[in-house]
């Protein structure tokens, strides 16, 4: 297969996705020398709508549709995503070539005061507008308060800078690939804020007729990271998943066999539902549709009909 002279990526602007795409094209400069990479930075909707949290405006596919109609048209050949970012279900013509090896899975806790969520005193004002991180916390930390925040991860810091909150949560990856990781006071443990299926990973996509492009980024893929997260959005798909719904869905891989673990509640935490289970990484989509088959008979069935039934 003859190499192409050049690609083209296609990326937001944020700091951290062109870090990202930065990242991805710096490992194809370098596996493949001679390879010209340039990057085509976009604006999507959902950098655009910064004032309403994302759960209202559609979601998740607001970050990657502009991307899309890029490599469509042919203007850009991959883009690169955070696989958090990413859609359960890719338009059709669309493919995930490579899923990289993952950074750091666990949300972070932020704050200039406390060191930990379980220093906080009653009545501390929290920011996140995660459905997911807002429903395991008020579950578990009733005596917070959450307060909405978006933005880039540089904004969210300066609002918590500026005295807006007293702490805030954020995914600890993003905050170490900006080389922000001294700003993290505390990980937040697993059974405190379970994970987003696929935070963490980044992702390649590229236009599914792009046999030959595939092949060119096969090796940036992890395959226990590709197991994980495979799992994970089965879980999610499954269940409907979009970040209109408070979902968290995290899997860890040890000698070809999964642990993936799934929760779903109601964003003012008085329910929250866990389920877990174990499967080898050839049958990680099958352990994504058990976990949440097992998620909906313990009352995740239920949870989603009140979410379907809400204003
Ligand atoms: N929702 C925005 C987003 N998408 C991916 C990351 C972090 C990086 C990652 O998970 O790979 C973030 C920021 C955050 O949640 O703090």
């Amino acid at each position: 297969m003859p190499l192409p002279e050049q690609l083209v990526i296609a990326t937001r602007e944020s700091p951290l996705a062109l870090w990202q795409a930065r990242h991805v094209q710096g490992w194809l400069q370098t596996r493949y020398p001679g390879l010209t990479v340039t990057l085509l930075g976009m604006t999507t909707q959902g950098d655009r709508i910064l004032d309403v949290t994302l759960n209202k405006i559609g979601g998740k596919g607001l970050f990657v549709k502009e991307l899309e109609q890029a490599l469509t048209e042919g203007r850009a050949d991959l883009a690169v995503h955070s696989m958090k970012d990413v859609p359960m279900v890719l338009p059709e013509g669309f493919a995930l070539a490579a899923i990289g090896r993952r950074e750091d899975p666990c949300d972070a806790f932020v704050s200039n005061r406390y060191a930990s969520l379980a220093h906080l005193p009653a009545g501390s004002v929290v920011g996140t507008s995660s459905l997911r991180r807002e429903a395991q916390l008020r579950a578990r930390f009733p005596q917070l308060t959450v307060r909405p925040l978006r933005g880039n991860v540089g904004t969210r810091l300066a609002k918590l800078d500026a005295g807006e909150y007293d702490a805030i949560l954020l995914a600890a990856a993003g905050l170490k690939r900006l080389g922000l990781g001294e700003r993290i006071r505390s990980g937040i443990g697993l059974d405190d804020s379970l994970p987003a299926p696929g935070q963490g990973a980044l992702g390649l996509e590229i236009r599914a007729d792009r046999v030959e492009l595939a092949e060119l980024l096969a090796p940036f893929n992890d395959a226990a990271t590709a197991a994980c997260v495979t799992a994970e959005r089965a879980l999610s798909r499954r269940l409907g998943g979009s970040c209109q719904i408070p979902l968290a869905a995290f899997a860890e891989e040890d000698e070809g066999f999964l642990r993936l673990r799934g929760c779903v509640g109601l964003p003012d935490g008085s329910r929250l539902v866990y389920s877990e289970a174990n499967g080898s990484c050839a049958a990680a989509e099958a352990l994504g549709l058990q976990v949440a088959e097992l998620l909906l008979t313990e009352g995740a069935a239920d949870i989603l009909d009140q979410l379907a039934g809400a204003p």
